[in-house]
């Protein structure tokens, strides 16, 4: 496989700067600069989509209760049997008293041998029931029951139709392990089982701050102005990523109030050092143009530089730094597109991974359909490979390196300039291409998409 980093891989718990990752190293970098978040009780509604940060274990016995699977009639042991009804509930006379003469008389507790009451589907089962006989196949005359002609030689056989307490789980059994990804059906089971509240991964809260005086929201732009690629998508990248973002500015490009922006002290209801906001997110000024002002900002505010440059293109202005005292992580983005989404990938996807307690997103190993050529640099390529996301996180590379099995296909998609979003609107894995290039059925390192 042609890996284009072989370079060490910073220390997690040092003080220094990254300078020019590698885009590993960025990966590595940015994961491990975020401490994970504790967990948070949400209740089960608000639960889909999130993370599971514990297992969840039966609260009871799953049924909890011996039942009815049919409409028809508890018996014990053969028929013909004899029907007995509800009576009512002597040991409390006020219940009797109370009675209008229509209200159910409370319910059959126990049977005796060759004794029978009626049920209905999920109705408990009195002790001593060994079968339900279905309505189908049972008549009823003069208070007995007897096997109607529809009902098969034996019936009902023991235990026919009652659905015994525990049979699906019992009580403290894991239902549900830490790190699904929680979905419907995970949310019905949890129910069932008596939970009101699961404990997620609690998602940062980001700010984005997007720079640009000739920036539009809508439309198609006038020669000389941009529409905006990150504002109507951006918050939704980050919800995939694991983030949360509540609070979004537009900033033109003015150093005060960027500085502004990231420096405001904890006070006022607009405040984005607010202690809710872990993580900042810029886009643009990450250059070193009149007009881009983000790395003077964070030296005017003190901050620390975990990761200063990508070793890449596109992508290769963006920077990771922390305000000081404990403060928000800033991520900032490059201006061009394309560049934004590589570096939100190498760098804010682990970042946000961290800060919920989960693994660094795995990366797996795909075979390129076509050559790619060389370029000076390495290259984030957006491609599209043909595998789904049950083969995240089991590279086949990585788990069996001698087992030799094919390797998921990936194509290098064209429009893949900074500056474009095209190729990358087909993508579902960013390639790392090395800078010597790679020959048609050559192997590179994919980074999945959060959509793959
Ligand atoms: N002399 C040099 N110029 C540039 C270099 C360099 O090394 N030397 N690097 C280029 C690379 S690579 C990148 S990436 C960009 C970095 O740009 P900035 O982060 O400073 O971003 P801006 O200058 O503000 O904008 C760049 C480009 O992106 C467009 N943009 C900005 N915001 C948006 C938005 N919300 N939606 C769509 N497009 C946006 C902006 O209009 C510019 O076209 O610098 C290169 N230059
Ligand atoms: O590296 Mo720039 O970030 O090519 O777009």
């Amino acid at each position: 496989m042609t890996d284009p980093s072989q370079t060490p891989l910073p220390d997690p718990a040092g003080d220094t700067t990254v300078k020019h990752a590698a885009w590993d190293q960025a990966r590595y970098a940015a994961h491990a600069a975020a401490r994970p978040l504790p967990p948070q009780w949400l209740p089960l509604h608000e639960t889909v989509g999130e993370t599971l940060a514990e297992a969840v274990t039966a609260m009871a016995p799953v049924p909890h209760y011996s039942s009815s699977a049919m409409d028809g009639w508890a018996v014990r042991g053969d028929g013909p049997w004899e029907i007995v009804t509800p009576q009512p509930e002597e040991e409390d006379p006020r219940l009797t008293w109370a009675r209008t003469g229509d209200e159910p008389l409370g319910r059959v507790k126990s049977l005796g041998d060759h004794q029978a009451t009626a049920i209905v589907t999920g109705g408990l089962v009195p002790e001593g029931t060994t079968a339900v006989l279905r309505s189908e196949w049972g008549k009823e005359s003069e208070g007995r029951l007897r096997l109607g002609d529809a009902a098969p030689a034996g019936a009902p056989a023991p235990g026919d139709h009652i659905r015994r307490a525990g049979e699906e789980a019992a009580a403290g059994d894991v239902l549900l392990s830490a790190g699904s990804r929680l979905n419907p059906a995970h949310i019905a089971f949890a129910a069932v089982a008596g939970q009101d509240m699961l404990p997620v991964r609690r998602r940062p809260r980001v700010t984005l701050l997007l720079t640009g005086d000739e920036v539009d929201e809508a439309g198609v732009p006038e020669p000389g102005r941009v529409r905006d690629a990150f504002g109507p998508q951006l918050p939704q990248f980050v919800h995939l990523l694991g983030g949360h973002v509540d609070a979004v500015h537009r900033l033109g490009d003015d150093l005060e109030v960027l500085t502004e922006r990231l420096t405001v002290p904890e006070t006022g209801a607009d405040s984005i050092l607010d202690s809710r906001a872990q993580l900042i997110i810029t886009t643009g000024g990450t250059g070193s143009s009149s007009v881009d002002h983000l790395r003077r900002a964070l030296a005017d505010s003190g901050a620390h530089l975990i990761v200063d440059e990508l070793a890449l293109r596109p992508g290769h202005p963006a920077l990771l730094a922390r305000m000081p005292e404990d403060g928000p992580f800033v991520l900032g983005l490059p201006g061009n597109p394309l560049a934004a989404m590589t570096a939100l990938m190498l760098l804010g996807g682990p970042l946000l991974a961290g800060f919920g307690g989960a693994a660094l997103p795995p990366t797996t190993t795909v075979s390129l359909t076509d050559a790619v050529d060389p370029f000076k640099a390495v290259r984030l390529v957006p491609g599209l490979a043909a595998m789904s996301s049950a083969a995240l996180g089991a590279d086949p590379l990585a788990a069996h390196p001698w087992a030799g099995s094919p390797l998921p296909s990936a194509t290098a998609l064209a429009y893949a300039g900074a500056s474009m979003l095209r190729g990358f609107s087909q993508a579902n894995v960013l390639l790392v291409i090395p800078a010597d290039g790679v020959p048609r059925g050559g192997t590179v390192v994919a980074v999945p998409l959060p959509w793959l």
